[in-house]
């Protein structure tokens, strides 16, 4: 089955300079549990497609089936209910409750997905934030925000995850770690991924490539 079907899909916006195309005729697909990379220059649109993927903003024209849903079926109560339980989002303004802690936000995303509280501090301790489960999003660094966005994620449980730059923020070492994570994660639960990322070396762990820039 595929999870995402993308047909001859146009995007532009209009500028006080008139309309800019972002992308024109893109067309793909990404079978259930596959991966696909986005790559391609700082305003190519990796941004743009992601947010479209969610229902957070609209293509011009073409078709967009997700999750075996033709996106124009769906209304902002379907596109909030698919991101709240099915659709894992990872945006690169991490969307951590600045009221509640680290521990308290992924036992939230859980709980909203209806599923079980779980192991949560396991979810902190494999991606490296042991200890930081008490503290408040402002009281961590970036790339320590960026991770317990991704907790959030893994402890919803979605269909698919949608990330933006997931390693972005992160040094080689600790990106690789995450990255790890990430697959073994997205491969055990047989979620399917779509990742944006300027980092051929996590681009080349994905089972497909589109470059946004060629549109190959
Ligand atoms: N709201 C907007 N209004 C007008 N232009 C926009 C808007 N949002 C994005 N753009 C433009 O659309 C293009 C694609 O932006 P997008 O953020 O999707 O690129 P990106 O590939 O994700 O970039 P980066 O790698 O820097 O994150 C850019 O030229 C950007 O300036």
């Amino acid at each position: 089955m595929k999870a995402i079907e993308v047909t001859d899909l146009h995007k532009s916006y209009r500028t006080a300079a008139g309309r800019v195309p972002v992308f024109e005729g893109l067309t793909f697909t990404v079978e259930q549990g596959g991966s696909l990379a986005l790559t391609g220059p700082s305003g190519s649109g990796k941004s743009t497609l992601l947010n479209i993927l969610c229902g957070l903003d609209s293509a011009d024209a073409g078709q967009l089936a997700l999750l075996g849903e033709p996106a124009g079926l769906l209304g902002p109560d379907d596109w909030a209910d698919l991101r709240r339980s099915r659709i894992g989002v990872v945006f690169q303004d991490s969307n951590l409750m600045p009221a509640l802690t680290l521990e308290e936000n992924v036992r939230l995303r859980a709980d909203l997905a209806g599923q079980s509280f779980g192991p949560v501090r396991d979810w902190l301790e494999r991606l490296g934030l042991q200890g930081l489960g008490q503290r408040y999003p402002d009281q961590v660094s970036g790339g320590q925000r960026q991770r317990a966005a991704l907790a959030m994620v893994f402890a919803m449980a979605p269909d698919l995850i949608l990330a933006d730059e997931p390693t972005g923020s992160l040094d080689r070492h600790t990106a690789s770690a995450v990255a790890d994570e990430l697959f073994r994660w997205q491969r055990h639960s047989g979620c399917t991924l779509v990742l944006a990322t300027h980092d051929l070396s996590l681009a080349a762990c994905c089972d497909q490539h589109l470059d946004l820039a060629s549109g190959a």
